[in-house]
């Protein structure tokens, strides 16, 4: 037979799929509806009240705790966009602003980002944070604005950031509240987060705190019955395929109550039945999916954290995976890394960054948790830094990461 480019693309393009809208089974996708989260959404818009029935008289602070795939980020995302079309029929001058404190952990970062999002010019260097600050309750004050501001993944910026830095952003509404136009929520996945307040903003705190426990088997279901009506023909799937999702990953049933994970799974079995051009989804399609679920479970969890890692923090990271390989070890020295690092910034034509530099990357991923570093004596020969990584395995690992180094450098260039 003739081999026939068009006609192969032809084919492939005409196929049916058995997605109707596989973007509505991503992450970053906001549903309009989240089954099993009303009464969060009425808490919310209980503490929130005054923003619409009186602005001004007062400021808001809330502080919502979960574990991951609880729905933290959505039920955040669907309140404040709701707030602030509501706030602006009535004629309000309202900006919702989300801040994402896996990206911006420091305080300059933070204080930057809420400026910018207010459509403020700032500059990178030559400012303070209180300066900064000082613009923006200018600027709201001037143009008689509220704002309601979200601090995502907030545990990430007081790791990093530090107790002060907590309690300028905290303790904001005494410095700069006088106007009383800033609200503000924090977001996070630490249920002991609460400890890290200063003593008067944890009993305030602990007033408008709202926990979304994990998720039961069957309000999974809801959510995945919900979600799969999006996503897929009707003819693609069946209930059954559902319950066994719900099942796995309730809480329950001693799954993790994680909806990430169930869309995940829900997704990665639409993919593979996609893929083998079987019109509909099978359980076999599903328990394929959940084994590729649990194999990456780790890469998973260090994927949210690595989303945002600067290219220079992923080469370091690939470096000591590298090496850990090369070697067969369970674990490095720093010296050792820099060296492969340095390698590694040669073959991808990288200007390599100061000691100082990757000390801080090797903390940060310290502290979050995607490696393990500890200062080790070494007698006479002084101390170095032990690197290790506690799960893999490392193969699968280094394919990932170099995904992300490759995707960084594509934004990058
Ligand atoms: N009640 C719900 N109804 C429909 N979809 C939901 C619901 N809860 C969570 N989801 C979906 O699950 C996924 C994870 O939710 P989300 O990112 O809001 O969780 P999170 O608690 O913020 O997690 P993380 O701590 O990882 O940021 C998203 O795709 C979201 O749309």
């Amino acid at each position: 037979m003739k081999w026939d480019a068009r006609k192969i693309i032809e084919d492939e393009l005409n196929k049916q799929s058995i997605f109707k809208n596989r973007e509505s089974l991503m992450p970053e996708y906001i549903p309009e509806a989240l089954p099993h989260r009303e009464n969060e959404l009425k808490l919310l818009a209980s503490y929130f009240r005054h923003l619409i029935a009186n602005p001004g008289s007062m400021s808001q602070r809330v502080l919502i705790v979960g574990r991951v795939g609880t729905g933290k980020t959505t039920l955040m995302r669907t309140f404040a966009t709701n707030l602030t079309s509501i706030a602006r029929e009535k004629g309000l001058s309202f900006d919702y602003i989300h801040v994402n404190c896996y990206k911006n952990r420091s305080l300059f970062g933070i204080v930057r980002d809420i400026a910018l999002q207010l459509g403020l010019s700032v500059p990178h260097r030559g400012l303070s944070s209180k300066e900064i600050m000082d613009a923006v309750i200018s600027f709201l004050d001037e143009g008689d604005r509220y704002t309601l501001i979200v601090f995502d993944d907030f545990h990430y910026f007081v790791n990093i950031a530090g107790k002060e830095a907590v309690y300028f952003i905290t303790r904001a509404y005494e410095a700069f509240h006088e106007s009383k136009r800033l609200n503000m929520v924090f977001v996070s996945t630490d249920t002991n987060i609460i400890g890290v307040f200063d003593p008067v903003t944890e009993s305030y705190l602990n007033r408008y705190i709202i926990k979304l426990q994990p998720y039961t088997s069957s309000q999974l279901l809801d959510i995945l019955r919900y979600r799969a009506s999006l996503a897929f023909h009707e003819d693609a799937y069946d209930e059954k395929l559902l319950e066994l999702i719900a099942e796995y990953e309730g809480v329950d049933r001693s799954g993790e109550g994680n909806a990430r994970h169930a869309l995940t799974i829900l997704l990665t079995a639409g993919d593979i039945a996609e893929k083998e051009g079987a019109g509909r989804i099978s359980i076999e399609h599903v328990r394929k999916a959940i084994t590729i679920h649990d194999r990456s479970k780790e890469i998973e969890r260090i994927n949210d954290v690595l989303r945002y890692s600067s290219l220079h923090e992923l080469l370091l990271l690939l470096s000591i995976i590298r090496l850990l390989r090369k070697k067969n070890d369970k674990e490095v020295e720093m010296g050792e890394v820099e060296d492969e690092y340095r390698l590694l910034c040669n073959i991808h034509g990288e200007i390599p960054r100061s000691h100082t530099q990757l000390y801080e990357y090797t903390r940060n991923l310290s502290k979050t948790g995607v490696i393990n570093a500890v200062t080790k004596n070494m007698g006479n020969r002084g101390r170095t830094t032990l690197i290790s990584i506690p799960y893999g395995p490392l193969e699968e690992l280094e394919k990932y990461v170099t995904t992300l180094v490759t995707k960084k450098r594509e934004i990058e260039y």
